[in-house]
């Protein structure tokens, strides 16, 4: 039986394959596309990575690095894409990870065995060979920006609609938007950076949302804004974190509002206030127009909920991703509504020796906290940490569900919300957990 196998090699399968080789646990990792990277590479032949070619990440690079393997200080704080691609190959090559991948091959079923354990079905994508094999422990780290998610329902009148509708897990460039009059619709950073671009071509770029929303820009001081936002300021009681954003945003004045959009809620508040530098100075241009959300289609037109409308050529969703498991029978995880029971988001309390990782929403950035995910995850597969029994589990999911309610607004993106600083002491607290025997005390 093989010991662990890793499903992916994006920036989280990665991080757990550097610290299982440093912890000297024996794994194999399966990476469908050929080259390492996930999102981050632009074009990735594995069809699934959702990076347009301007994109740069709006975590800085201080927050977004490994611990085990600083960025270099010559990048700059918001790195780009290709950037970032070249650091994840930097990072396999320095710690001697690229030959321990198995690329091209695809995790095709994840079946718990009988006996304990879990049977691992591959595929060969050149010559579709196909192989099962048996491993003790299986980390998930399939990424969850790839299935996209569309309205549901659909708009009414969207089937007969004459423009094009596309998601944004399929924009590119900006060069189809040339002189197209284009709605964006959604108000998370994706939307923001398609509709700051296609403003700057179109002939018009409309953003449509539910409701107003909070923006700040990538620096507040000199500094790169997310280290406010993360800052040990900001770590503490609730009240104190939320005061320190709304004196960010304050300074920033960085609201969407009005336009007959209900207030942003304040609940978003704390969730996501989106990190973008041009949005308000193009917004307060006029070069792009807001509006509401979308009621209805009408021939090449769209309506919104306050009764305008406006001929549209070309609709882009940016209506997020489903989280999607397909090599998993739903019998062992669900993902319906985006919600997956996990224990400290990586273990479903019924299947030992399953984890899933970076499944993860940060107000920060994803990567360090995988790679302190894979620390815990190496504690408890050598033994040296316990979990507690299924019932203890399933009650910290029960709660953790219950404070995201109490905290966000209905919204499928608040499923798997973290925040970046509580979460790294969330699972510095789960590997202090001692599983060695106590000494036994006799009693005279
Ligand atoms: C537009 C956009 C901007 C973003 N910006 C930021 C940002 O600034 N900062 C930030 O922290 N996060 C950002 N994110 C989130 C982003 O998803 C993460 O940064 C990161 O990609 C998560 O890494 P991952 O390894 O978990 O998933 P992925 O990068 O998606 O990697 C998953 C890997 O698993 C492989 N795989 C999947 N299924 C299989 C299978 N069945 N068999 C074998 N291999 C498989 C894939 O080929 C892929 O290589 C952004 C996301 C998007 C869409």
């Amino acid at each position: 039986m093989g010991e662990v196998c890793i499903i992916g090699a994006g920036s989280s399968g990665i991080a757990a394959c550097q610290v299982l080789a440093e912890r000297g646990i024996g794994f194999d990792c399966f990476e469908v596309g050929s080259e390492v990277g996930g999102n981050w590479r632009y074009g990735n032949d594995n069809n699934m990575s959702s990076a347009y070619r301007s994109l740069h990440i709006n975590t800085s690079r201080q927050l977004m690095q490994y611990a085990s393997y600083p960025m270099p200080e010559d990048l700059p704080a918001y790195p780009s894409h290709f950037q970032i691609a070249r650091y994840f190959d930097d990072f396999v090559d320095h710690f001697g990870l690229r030959e321990r991948i198995t690329f091209r091959t695809e995790v095709t079923a994840v079946r718990p065995a009988p006996g304990g354990g879990y049977e691992v079905t591959t595929r060969q994508r050149d010559c579709g060979t196909e192989h099962t094999e048996h491993y003790h422990s299986v980390l998930v780290a399939n990424g969850h920006h790839w299935n996209p998610r569309w309205p549901d329902p659909a708009f009414p009148g969207a089937d007969t609609f004459t423009g094009e509708q596309v998601h944004s897990h399929h924009y590119r460039e900006f060069q189809p938007y040339v002189g197209k009059r284009v709605l964006v619709l959604g108000i998370g950073n994706s939307a923001c950076d398609i509709a700051v671009e296609t403003s700057r071509v179109a002939e018009r770029t409309f953003l449509a949302m539910r409701r107003g929303a909070h923006i700040l820009p990538k620096y507040l001081f000199g500094v790169p804004t997310d280290h406010l936002t993360t800052s040990p300021v900001a770590k503490g009681p609730f009240w104190l974190r939320r005061l320190t954003l709304r004196l960010l945003l304050a300074v920033a004045r960085g609201r969407v509002t009005g336009f007959g959009l209900p207030e942003p809620d304040h609940k978003v508040l704390s969730a996501h206030p989106t990190i973008s530098d041009d949005l308000l100075t193009r917004l307060g241009h006029g070069d792009i127009a807001v509006r509401p959300n979308i009621a209805r289609f009408e021939g090449d037109t769209v309506h919104f909920v306050d009764g305008s409308s406006e001929r549209i050529d070309v609709v882009v969703y940016c209506t997020g991703y489903r989280i999607t498991f397909p090599f998993l029978d739903e019998s062992v995880i669900t993902s319906a509504d985006n919600e997956v029971a996990l224990f400290h988001r990586v273990v479903p309390p019924d299947h030992p020796g399953l984890y899933f990782l970076g499944l993860i929403q940060p107000l920060g950035a994803i990567m360090p906290l995988a790679e302190a995910q894979s620390h815990w995850i190496a504690d408890l597969i050598q033994g040296r940490v316990r979990l507690p029994g299924t019932a203890a589990m399933h009650r910290e999911i029960r709660e953790y569900r219950a404070a995201l309610r109490r905290r966000y607004v209905s919204s499928k993106r608040h499923t798997i919300q973290v925040d970046f600083l509580d979460y790294l002491a969330e699972l510095r607290r789960a590997r202090a957990v001692d599983s060695r025997p106590k000494p036994s005390v006799t009693v005279q």
